[in-house]
């Protein structure tokens, strides 16, 4: 995604992935927060060790930067199996998905990152090789062309996605077991932000942790990425102890809002407040006013706006809430939650009153 030169943006790259790697728990009992998930996932991993047979297929869904990855991996250690990784845009064709599945080998774990962007081709191909361990390959084209079905080695697959919602019902259906993660409070975030010091062996008392997690928009990337321009701080101006006010001037220093609101973030909640009012107002049309686009608005930044309850999802488009002009600074126009804003609120005709 486009984002990602921000310090709050919640897709790594470059350096990062390295170091991202090095910070990843590598067990699920290293693993912080998402307690409903660890615990299913505990049950579905453990249940199938003792039947010695591969777990059901398991798919992740949640905004970058939760743990989507991590927990993959940590599926194929708690299972002692190998992990074979793969992403949806890089299965283009049927055959880029038949060449991995011929072989692997059984009870391997594979991982296709971003499964929502597999194509077509491919994504018939998995539904049997997911439900019955078989492929079938076509031999030629047109008339004269001919299936030959091919066994493969029961596996695992795992599915990562940030938009479970453009998944295919069939597809969604044949995943014994679908992981919801959520965004992170801010104890859980102080949890990761402890882990990581003490990996990185820096000085880090808990009222410099609560700054941090505070302001990590809700994601332990984030959070580990603040820990890293907090610490260049604290070693170049002081003697290197993050306390509360070296986390505060540094965060402040990298433009990091007191909530954790990015760049787009704030691009957006102000476009929705001086362009529109407030709104309701319609994704595509919010996302051309901040220059992005609506899949980038949609996942990057509205979960996290709705979640701090900064904005709402009405039927009739996004709405700003009380707290949105507040956070702003802004004092809302006199009729900003009044009856048509109380409509666009309430108005779900998929809900009776
Ligand atoms: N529960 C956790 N406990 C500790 N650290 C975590 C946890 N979840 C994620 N992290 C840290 O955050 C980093 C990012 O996590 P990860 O790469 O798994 O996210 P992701 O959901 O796969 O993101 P994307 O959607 O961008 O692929 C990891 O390298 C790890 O250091
Ligand atoms: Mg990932």
């Amino acid at each position: 995604m486009s984002m990602g030169r921000d310090l709050v943006s919640p897709d790594a790259e470059g350096d990062e992935q390295a170091i991202e790697s090095a910070l990843r728990p590598k067990r699920l009992g290293e693993f912080i927060g998402q307690g409903r998930v660890r615990e299913q996932l505990s049950l579905v991993l453990e249940g199938a060790l003792r039947r010695n047979r591969p777990p059901d297929h398991v798919l992740m869904s949640g905004s970058p930067g939760l743990g989507k990855t991590t927990l993959a991996m940590i599926i194929a250690a708690e299972l002692g199996m190998p992990l074979r990784l793969t992403s949806g845009p890089a299965l283009e064709r049927a055959g880029d998905l038949a060449a991995i599945l011929s072989t692997l080998s059984e009870g391997e774990v594979l991982f296709i990152d971003e499964i929502h962007r597999m194509a077509r081709p491919a994504e018939e191909m998995l539904y049997l090789a997911m439900e019955d361990f078989r492929v079938d390959i076509v031999v030629g084209k047109g008339p004269g062309a001919t299936a030959i079905p091919l066994e493969i080695a029961p596996f695992t697959l795992v599915g990562a996605t940030t938009r479970a919602g453009l998944l295919p019902a069939p597809l969604r259906d044949r995943f014994g077991f679908v992981a919801h993660m959520d965004f992170y409070d801010v104890a859980e975030l102080e949890q990761v932000l402890r882990r990581s010091s003490r990996l990185l062996a820096l000085d880090l008392p808990d009222e410099g942790a609560h700054e941090i997690a505070r302001r990590s928009r809700g994601t332990p990337r984030i959070a580990n990425r603040l820990l890293r321009r907090v610490r260049d701080f604290a070693e170049v101006r002081t003697d290197g102890v993050i306390t509360r006010d070296i986390a505060s001037a540094a965060l402040n220093l990298y433009e990091v809002d007191a909530e954790g609101l990015d760049r787009l973030d704030r691009a957006v909640l102000g476009a929705l407040l001086r362009k529109f009012g407030g709104g309701p107002v319609g994704l595509s049309t919010l996302a051309v006013s901040v220059g992005e686009e609506p899949e980038t608005v949609e996942v990057v930044a509205e979960p996290f706006l709705v979640r701090q309850g900064l904005i709402a999802r009405t039927p009739r488009g996004r709405v700003a809430t009380a707290s949105a002009w507040t956070h702003l600074g802004m004092t809302p126009p006199p009729d900003a939650f009044g009856a048509a804003a109380q409509r666009a609120l309430f108005d779900d005709p998929g809900r009776t009153p």
